[in-house]
């Protein structure tokens, strides 16, 4: 099995300002030590008006925590009043760039050509997407949860080339999961990311699925993220609440001591 750095990704989604984003991320240098960045790689997920603070912070203090945006728009430029682009992103140096959370599809109406469209311009522009993709409760209690992510899937990487493919990060978002309290269970975590490997092995082969980090997220935390990242899938956590509190965020990081 090819060796994958877990990825504790922090989705901060409509939360914190431009100095509340250098106080968290100061935060997070503060209590984070050269021996997890060794172990786990560190990212921020910010709003798009707190990268350049956090930009200005990583660079200045050579930080090994990493940042990328929630949303990346489809288009390189032009006349799409409200969008930011890949080249601004990369300009910025964002690392990752978030394509179809959950809540993108539900209040903006992102469907898997949207999504598909936003990974591609993510890898035209240098960006590494996090592509999200999980069943909302319905879904779930019909029983129907893997072909439901794994459609998901096939639509995000369509027409996607093996080189790129190889360097995704998918994250698996259970929507009844998010924001919720209510967790998966770790077997629930490791059906569908053992689902996505094995689809990523058929569309791809299986040394590119063996490589690609797939996280689990939906209400993760200190006290539930151990069990969730000793399963052999998962290979790291998008935290959405419990990454605004540093102290907690770096908890998460140090899942091995929890
Ligand atoms: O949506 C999420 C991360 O992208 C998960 O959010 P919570 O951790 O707040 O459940």
């Amino acid at each position: 099995m090819a060796s994958r750095i877990p990825l504790m990704a922090g989705n901060w989604k409509m939360n914190l300002n431009h100095l509340e984003a250098i106080a968290h991320v100061q935060k997070l240098a503060f209590g984070l030590s050269e021996k997890d960045f060794a172990e786990v790689e560190v990212a921020v997920l910010p709003p798009f008006t707190d990268l350049r603070s956090v930009q200005t912070l990583v660079d200045g203090d050579k930080l090994k925590i990493k940042y990328g945006a929630q949303d990346i728009s489809a288009q390189d430029s032009g006349a799409y009043t409200g969008e930011i682009s890949g080249p601004m992103l990369a300009k910025l140096n964002c690392t990752y760039a978030v394509v179809g959370h959950s809540e993108r599809r539900q209040y903006h109406g992102e469907n898997e050509d949207i999504c598909n469209a936003k990974v591609k311009a993510a890898f035209k522009h240098g960006l590494t997407p996090i592509l999200c993709i999980g069943e909302p409760l319905e879904v779930r209690k019909a029983g129907t949860h893997v072909e439901h992510t794994l459609a998901q899937l096939d639509g995000g990487l369509k027409d996607v080339p093996a080189e790129q493919a190889a360097t995704i990060v998918i994250a698996y978002e259970p929507v009844w999961a998010i924001g919720t309290g209510e967790v998966a269970t770790p077997e629930d975590a490791q059906e569908v990311c053992a689902a996505i490997r094995a689809r990523l092995a058929e569309l791809y082969d299986g040394e590119l699925a063996d490589k690609v980090r797939i996280q689990y997220g939906g209400s993760v935390k200190s006290g539930n993220v151990a069990a969730i990242m000793a399963q052999p899938d998962v290979d790291g956590a998008l935290v959405g609440g419990a990454s605004l509190d540093a102290e907690e965020f770096v908890k998460i990081v140090r899942f091995r001591d929890q």
